[in-house]
């Protein structure tokens, strides 16, 4: 892709007998906000670690903003924001002096659009950090980690232990940056969040890349297929296509399927043991769902 700001080439990564992260290709686009789903252990903080240079892969190749993960490790982090999942903080300090503090590392801008993104998310510049609250350390770290306007916002569950008002202000933020032509990448348990606010998603499960589209693309093409067989133990053909599962209770089938081909309804004519086909869209939890199901299911 031209314009990558992530390019990952079959990065793998192992911890012992773990395989976190098992030849994973990918590229994130620039101005999009990017979601990282996935189930927990999958390998998203994993990714995340490489990307900002923390962990090197075992095998094949991560660049961001054009560097090399392995080479350029402090370029990268110079250039990115990054938020973890635990931010930590200097907690004897006041949010405006951590700002001073970290403006060090970058432009002289830095310490204006600190103090003004920490108006806009409404927190007191003049309290020390150990008296603050879970949402305003994390409004502190987010500050920190965009006042030096990166073209590349990395963010760790940002929005888990937040309340709603907190976690709405998050994401809407993300879309401004993106709407600004900067690209924000999310790892994320919620999936309904996710829905409403990212234009690309990927799904990691088990180390491996599953799914990476546009959302819209990925949900106009991803359907949930019922069909009621004539007998419970007729044999049915799957349906043609990406089929993410398949549940079967007793005369019920139950497929979550993508690129399903334009004729596909013929292969359940008359003579085919199936009748009620119906195929709804998929939302994007179920899809998760399926992706995540490792096996056939039974109900
Ligand atoms: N430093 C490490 N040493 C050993 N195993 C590790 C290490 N870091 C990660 N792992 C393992 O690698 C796998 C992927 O972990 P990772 O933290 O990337 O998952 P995750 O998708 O971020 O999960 P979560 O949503 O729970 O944060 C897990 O099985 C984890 O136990």
């Amino acid at each position: 892709m031209g314009n990558s700001v992530i390019s990952l080439e079959s990065v793998s990564k192992r911890y012992g007998r773990t395989q976190a992260l098992d030849h994973v290709s990918l590229e994130v686009p620039e101005g999009v906000v990017f979601a990282l789903l996935g189930e927990n252990g999958a390998g998203k903080t994993t990714m995340i670690r490489i990307l900002t240079g923390f962990e090197n892969p075992d095998s094949g190749h991560a660049r961001v903003l054009g560097h090399s993960t392995t080479d350029a490790a402090m370029e990268i982090r110079r250039a990115v924001g990054y938020v973890s999942d635990a931010p930590a903080l200097y907690d004897w300090m006041q949010a405006e002096e951590i700002g001073w503090f970290t403006a060090a590392f970058y432009d002289d801008a830095f310490p204006m659009r600190y103090l003004e993104l920490l108006a806009a998310f409404d927190v007191p510049a003049g309290v020390k950090i150990k008296n603050m609250s879970k949402g305003q350390r994390a409004k502190i770290a987010l500050a920190l980690a965009t006042a030096h306007d990166p073209k590349l916002l990395i963010l760790d569950e940002p929005t888990s232990g937040l309340d709603p008002m907190v976690r709405r202000q998050f994401l809407e933020s993300m879309v401004d940056r993106a709407a600004l032509g900067r690209t924000v990448l999310l790892s994320s348990h919620q999936i309904s969040e996710v829905e409403r606010v990212a234009d690309w998603v990927a799904i990691v499960h088990k180390g491996k890349l599953k799914v990476c589209e546009p959302l819209e693309a990925l949900r106009a093409k991803t359907f949930i297929v019922t069909m009621t067989l004539d007998h419970s133990d007729s044999t049915v053909a799957v349906p043609h296509g990406k089929v993410y599962s398949e549940v079967q209770n007793g005369r019920q089938l139950r497929f979550v399927v993508s690129d399903l081909p334009e004729d596909w309804r013929s292969q359940f004519g008359p003579e085919s043991g199936v009748n009620d086909v119906v195929a709804v869209p998929a939302s994007l939890e179920e899809i998760f769902v399926a992706v995540c199901t490792d096996d056939k299911a039974i109900a």
